[in-house]
């Protein structure tokens, strides 16, 4: 069947290509009782062409995240009793990754605070936030702190309405409003924001270096079968993988959001809206890549 054209082509792979060649990433998040969200987040990432993928999680989770898929590695980090990350939890080293992405299921404590704070000064980094990432962010107004790298034009924002309602104080019942308070931030601070929804919105800089244009993308793929726990977790994994792969944040952010709805309605065609979950989102992503 036809599908809608993606914004732009998936990344193609040389005869002579090495798993090096197609990014090493990090998700960073989970906890004790949302093991899954990190585990589907990395699972995107390898079901969408990441060479290399890791997840750092609070080390009670270890053993959960890594037998989700044995191709994912996993970096366990200091940990409290109920599962999170400890106030001793660092930010693992980004030097040899090619993107990270952080928040999904992670909660928002001690060690949470701390590692989000450290991945905002590493702007030489492509970055992904989501989910309680970016709850951190409003929690503790981080984008208006001093210390914040002027340059965030390597930060790629995924907020549901709720979420994006805490980091702009504009309801989520107010689209409209939603998407100017985006505009807003990525006018500020040079970001990528998608405003995850039916439809979901891109809104980014046509340059980032040297021009503060605000420009926005409105996906054409996907369907309310979508609304169901987990989905967003997927995404996150899509985008930081496209990241890590070489696309522009921009880039990876149009394209990751075509492919995730993609996935999202060859799912729904096979399972019925009400029947699809994140399992079948998952899964429904080899085959879209193929048809693209
Ligand atoms: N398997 C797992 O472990 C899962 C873990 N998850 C994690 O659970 C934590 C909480 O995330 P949630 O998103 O559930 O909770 P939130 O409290 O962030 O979001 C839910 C609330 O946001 C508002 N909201 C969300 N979407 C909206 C929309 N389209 N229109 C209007 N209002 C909207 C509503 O007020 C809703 O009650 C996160 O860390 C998340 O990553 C979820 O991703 C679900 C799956
Ligand atoms: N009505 C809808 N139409 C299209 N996509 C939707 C719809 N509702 C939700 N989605 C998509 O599903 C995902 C939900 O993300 P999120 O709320 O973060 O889920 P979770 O945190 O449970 O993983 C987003 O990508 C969003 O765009
Ligand atoms: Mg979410």
């Amino acid at each position: 069947m036809a599908h809608p054209t993606p914004p732009l082509p998936f990344p193609t792979r040389a005869s002579d290509a090495h798993k090096g060649d197609f990014g090493s990433v990090l998700l960073i998040g989970g906890s004790r009782g949302m093991a899954g969200s990190i585990a589907l987040s990395s699972m995107a990432a390898l079901k969408t062409g990441s060479g290399l993928v890791s997840a750092a999680v609070p080390d009670r989770c270890l053993e959960t995240v890594a037998s989700f898929h044995p191709g994912i590695m996993t970096l366990p980090l200091p940990d409290t009793d109920d599962g999170q990350f400890a106030s001793s939890a660092t930010l693992p080293s980004t030097q040899s990754l090619n993107a990270v992405g952080c928040g999904p299921g992670m909660r928002t404590g001690a060690g949470s605070l701390r590692i989000v704070e450290a991945l905002l000064q590493q702007n030489d980094c492509m970055r992904l936030m989501d989910a309680d990432a970016i709850n951190l962010l409003s929690e503790h107004q981080l984008l208006d702190r001093p210390a914040l790298p002027r340059d965030q034009s390597t930060l790629v924002l995924t907020p549901h309405p709720g979420e994006l309602a805490r980091l702009t104080g504009v309801s989520a019942g107010d689209r409209p409003g939603q998407i100017a308070a985006a505009k807003t931030l990525v006018e500020k601070h040079g970001l990528t924001i998608v405003v995850k929804g039916g439809p979901t919105v891109v809104v980014g800089l046509e340059s980032a270096a040297d021009n503060r244009n605000v420009i926005e993308h409105v996906n054409n793929s996907g369907n309310p079968g979508m609304a169901t726990a987990g989905s967003g977790d997927v995404l996150t994994g899509i985008i930081t993988s496209l990241l890590g792969q070489g696309l522009s944040p921009w880039d990876a952010a149009r394209l990751g959001v075509f492919v995730h709805g993609l996935a999202g309605d060859a799912a729904a065609a096979k399972h019925s809206q009400p029947g699809m979950t994140c399992a079948e989102l998952l899964q429904s992503l080899p085959d879209v890549i193929h048809s693209l």
